[in-house]
């Protein structure tokens, strides 16, 4: 498998994490830990269960403030802003957490529409209508717009959820574990959803997972989470090529295609 290329990237940085440190009580989560994720690239940080990688996604999306250091996002320091201004933030930062399920009652047109109803009252119905459909051909779902999630499989599923946080056309998209509990080939489909979204709308990412091959596909830069900091940075063969011991683990644990 031929692995995504490095493309070079604008330096401007869309969410800067200097020296961060996070604890709850004594146990201290994340240390000193130091991340850039540039303009337009899909960053994928590699962590095992546990490391604080849903922590630093609520850290960046201010759902918990930090306990030092500085974290910045789209030239915002997200620890100083009013509750507004945080809301104002979250509409240009899309997130989707592991667990974050589709509304069992409503139809996947209803569930797309969600975020709209609530987030973008300036619009007329048609252009509620022309997104729905927009999202619905991004994801390559458009014909599920009239059922509901428990008659779709797990990948479109996953699909719909992206099309959810991305119809508000967010900057930046964080995905977390979004290979999580599928099977190989339907995680190929995500992979290159995230990929072609990366491409269509231009979207700068931070893609949390343990997966490697996810790791390979859609990362044009890979961090480590390991012992509280992002220990290493940079493609993925500088990293998995380079015999470190500290990828070793990942590679215990993964099969890659
Ligand atoms: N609000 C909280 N209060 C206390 N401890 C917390 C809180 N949130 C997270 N933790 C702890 O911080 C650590 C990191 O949690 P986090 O959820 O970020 O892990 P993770 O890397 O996302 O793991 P997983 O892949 O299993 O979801 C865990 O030990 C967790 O118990």
């Amino acid at each position: 498998m031929v692995s995504k290329n490095m493309t070079d990237f604008n330096s401007e940085k869309v969410i800067e994490i200097k020296s961060l440190d996070k604890a709850f009580g004594t146990y201290k989560v994340l240390e000193d830990a130091t991340l850039d994720l540039y303009k337009g690239e899909n960053l994928v940080v590699l962590g095992k269960s546990g490391t604080g990688k849903s922590v630093l996604i609520k850290i960046i999306v201010g759902l918990l403030l930090p306990d030092a250091g500085l974290v910045n996002v789209l030239g915002q320091k997200v620890d100083t802003l009013s509750y507004q201004e945080l809301l104002d933030l979250r509409l240009r930062v899309g997130f989707s957490f592991q667990n974050s399920a589709l509304y069992d009652s409503m139809t996947v047109r209803d569930n797309l529409e969600f975020p709209l109803v609530r987030n973008r009252k300036d619009l007329k119905k048609a252009e509620v209508n022309s997104l729905i459909e927009e999202m619905l051909d991004a994801v390559g779902l458009s014909q599920t717009i009239n059922q509901m999630p428990s008659e779709l499989s797990g990948g479109q599923r996953k699909r719909i959820g992206i099309a959810r946080t991305l119809i508000l056309k967010p900057e930046i998209m964080l995905y977390d574990e979004p290979t999580a509990g599928l099977d190989p080939i339907t995680s190929k489909e995500i992979n290159k959803l995230i990929n072609d979204v990366q491409e269509r709308y231009h979207t700068s990412a931070i893609v949390i997972t343990h997966d490697l091959t996810c790791a390979k596909e859609v990362g044009n830069r890979v961090a480590m989470l390991m012992e509280r900091r992002f220990e290493r940075q940079g493609s993925f063969e500088e990293i998995f090529n380079s015999g470190d011991k500290l990828a070793q683990p990942f590679f215990d644990y993964n099969f890659i295609q």
